[in-house]
């Protein structure tokens, strides 16, 4: 893929305007250091911004949903139909990532990256669809590079749109069946670390299936590393093990950092995208906050190999971006708070040593 998007440039971080940031910070009238963490998610939100007053009023939460052939080798706690259903669901306003978008006046977009029902006669869904899902990665290749190619660039354009539109701060989610077992097995690969180190129960099977499950990826991997695949590579890897909606995160995430608009990552599967949007272009983490950290035992890891640090735990495993949206107020707070608190001088209180 030489000379396509993929190898643009990263958009540099403004140094100036964090360190800017952090000595107004210094001068509101508080204790130095007194509202933590929302003081470092201001000043770094301003930076990327290049703005005084960082903002993050327009959230676009765009949701990818994709098939997965593993999904037939049983597991998943739900049958595969599920995605179509939700993805209803979604258009429909009842899902939880429906209720959290209002509730945040954000714009949820969701896109058919390629479902067994594809394509979809279900209103405002855009329609991306590469094929009827991938194919099971326990036997075969679970895309092509044509395929990978066309959801990277999915994911790409749709950013681009928002972009376009305006937006403060960009929230990928997800839903598709199986899709734990394919970001386990990208997990595993990019980090070099047994499956079984990073499988979780994912929509809730029991310890045995996820024993299976782990063994299963395992397999997998083993085939395609025998197959001549090399598993530190991360589009090699999301061409074998991964996902239209996880190749199309992976796409959004990297288009975001060269774009320049600040991304708020959800949970272990979006997370197992981020890897691979890092790995092709290390300093997309400079661009990211971290919503929240996952009950999925493989999320922490994933995080802590990035070095990136959770704003939430809160036990939450559903995807859809969920975690990443119950995240917006705290970053909400950490500008009102930056742009509205008084100085020391304005307000005639005298400051500490
Ligand atoms: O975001 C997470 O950390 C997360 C953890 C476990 C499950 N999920 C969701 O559950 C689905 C995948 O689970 P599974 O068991 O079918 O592999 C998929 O639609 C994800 O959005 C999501
Ligand atoms: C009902 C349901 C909703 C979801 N949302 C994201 N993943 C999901 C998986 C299931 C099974």
């Amino acid at each position: 893929m030489q000379n396509s998007w993929l190898q643009q440039p990263l958009k540099a971080i403004d140094d100036g305007c964090y360190a800017e940031s952090l000595a107004h910070q210094a001068q509101l009238t508080k204790p130095a250091g007194s509202l933590g963490q929302l003081e470092s998610i201001a000043c770094r939100l301003a930076a990327m911004q290049q703005r005084r007053d960082p903002d993050a009023s327009r959230v676009r939460i765009c949701l990818f949903a994709a098939d997965h052939g593993i999904a037939r080798a049983g597991v998943s706690a739900f049958p595969q139909e599920v995605t179509v259903q939700m993805v209803a669901n979604f258009s429909q306003g009842g899902a939880a990532i429906s209720v959290l978008a209002r509730s945040l006046g954000a714009e949820l977009e969701v896109v058919d990256m390629g479902t067994c029902s594809s394509p979809l006669s279900i209103e405002r869904v855009v329609d991306r669809a590469i094929g009827p899902g991938t194919r099971s990665f326990e036997q075969e290749p679970a895309m092509n590079r044509q395929q990978l190619e066309q959801a990277l660039a999915a994911g790409a354009e749709r950013v681009e749109e928002a972009f376009d539109r305006g937006c403060d701060l960009f929230i990928a989610g997800e839903m598709g069946i199986g899709n734990t077992s394919s970001a386990t097995a990208i997990a595993a690969a990019l980090l070099d670390r047994a499956p079984s180190e990073l499988v979780g129960p994912g929509t809730g099977i029991d310890r045995e299936h996820v024993t299976r499950k782990a063994e299963l990826i395992a397999a997998a991997l083993q085939l395609h590393r025998e197959g001549g695949v090399d598993l530190s590579e991360p589009l090699a890897v999301l061409e074998c093990v991964g996902g239209f909606e996880i190749a199309a995160m992976t796409g959004a995430y990297l288009r975001c950092a060269q774009l320049g608009i600040p991304m708020l990552v959800d949970g272990f599967i979006s997370s197992a995208a981020f890897l691979c949007a890092e790995r092709l272009a290390p300093g997309c983490r400079e661009w990211a906050f971290v919503g929240h950290c996952s009950a999925e035992p493989g999320h922490r890891i994933l995080l802590e190999s990035m070095v990136m640090d959770p704003l939430l735990q809160l036990q939450m495993r559903l995807g859809e971006g969920s975690g990443a949206a119950v995240a917006v107020p705290l970053l909400r707070s950490a500008c009102a708070l930056h742009n509205q608190m008084a100085t020391f001088a304005q307000a005639g209180v005298s400051a500490g040593d």
